[in-house]
């Protein structure tokens, strides 16, 4: 192993040397830690039921997850904890992350419909980061899960939510509720149409049981209460090495929500129809204004809507707010999150 990993993962993936050449290491727990990439590490038990994706610092900005999977890493290599999964580790965008910045020139969690042509940093990213996914869920047969880790831009009505992605695989995303659960997050927004996110590339391409993790709010490197996110990570590690799940907290409930639709900005006249700083999850009663442009005005629809990622500065023809209306699933059946095999009724405007 080179010597910078030893000085910790995310030091190597902001501070990496001039020519970096791939290499492994085997613990003396038996655990493969292969080196493969900046900002990539792979984990080989001898011998594992399942392969898990975790990914951070797709917004560079987003650190709690950076500090998380850093942290994860670490734990391997002193061999605090021994995975029985075959893991890939990920810290994905060193330069957004020096900027402290979303991103550079590209929301590069938009990148992974298809591979892209090189027009900046974030398109070659994206596509070594399919080809890493790729790789590492085609070596072996076991079931496939990403967690792609994120912190939300603004407050929000719950702290810790995931965002499934909708694919045409007919994968029954059940067991990944029960570890939303079991991670005490408070929250679970199930898509209705395909994106092109870095959880989607997953669920999609190789019927990964995966979603979007949101990790409470922004904050500068290190100055995030990693405390809030020991349940998530103690989720994490039962996972990783084959444990029982913890217990999902008494004390707190856990909401779910379908995606009604998708507002996508199409012109500089986009203009959401509230304060810009509205907490995701608030809700708007049916008839409310919620966004305008060039004539065209969204208003919520019958049963109210609660709007989640408002952000009007989105390049146009992007994403500009998911709308959400909460249901209840029915998890004694296998759920579903795609277009033919949706998970119920829902109003449409
Ligand atoms: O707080 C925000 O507005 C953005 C937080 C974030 O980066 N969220 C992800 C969600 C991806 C998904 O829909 O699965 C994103 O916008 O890329
Ligand atoms: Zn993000």
């Amino acid at each position: 192993m080179d010597s910078q990993l030893s000085g910790g993962f995310l030091k190597h993936t902001l501070f990496p040397p001039k020519i970096f050449t791939p290499n492994s290491i085997t613990l003396s727990n038996g655990v493969i830690v292969s080196h493969n990439a900046i900002g990539v590490v792979e984990i080989t038990p001898p011998e594992s039921d399942k392969a898990i994706v975790i990914s951070s610092g797709i917004h560079g900005d987003e650190t709690a997850p950076i500090e998380l999977v850093d942290d994860l890493v670490s734990s391997i290599l002193d061999e605090a904890f021994q995975p029985t999964s075959r893991l890939l580790l990920i810290i994905a965008h060193p330069d957004a992350i020096h900027a402290h910045t979303r991103f550079i020139e590209e929301n590069l969690n938009r990148l992974f419909a298809d591979t892209n042509p090189l027009r900046n940093k974030e398109c070659e990213l994206a596509n070594n980061l399919q080809e890493q996914v790729q790789v590492f869920f085609k070596k072996g047969t076991e079931e496939p899960w990403h967690f792609d880790l994120h912190s939300a831009i603004r407050a929000s009505e719950h702290y810790m939510f995931g965002v499934v992605p909708a694919s045409t695989q007919a994968t029954d995303i059940r067991p990944l509720v029960s570890f939303l659960k079991a991670s005490h997050m408070d929250a679970v927004m199930l898509s209705r149409t395909p994106s092109s996110t870095f959880s989607w590339y997953s669920a999609e391409k190789f019927g990964a049981l995966a979603a979007t993790f949101e990790m409470g709010r922004v904050a500068r490197l290190y100055e995030n209460n990693m405390e809030e996110f020991k349940p998530l990570r103690d989720a994490l590690v039962a996972l990783l090495c084959g444990e029982t799940l913890p217990a999902p907290p008494t004390e707190k409930g856990f909401s779910n929500y379908k995606v009604t639709r998708t507002i996508t900005k199409t012109s500089d006249a986009f203009n959401l129809a509230f304060s810009d700083d509205a907490a995701n999850f608030t809700y708007f009663a049916e008839g409310e204004q919620l966004a305008e442009e060039n004539g065209t005005v969204y208003s919520a629809i019958a049963g109210g809507e609660a709007v989640v990622f408002p952000n009007s500065k989105v390049a146009i023809g992007q994403r500009a707010a998911l709308l959400v209306q909460p249901f209840e699933p029915n998890l004694s059946e296998p759920l579903y999150v795609n277009v033919e095999r949706d998970p119920g009724p829902v109003a449409f405007s």
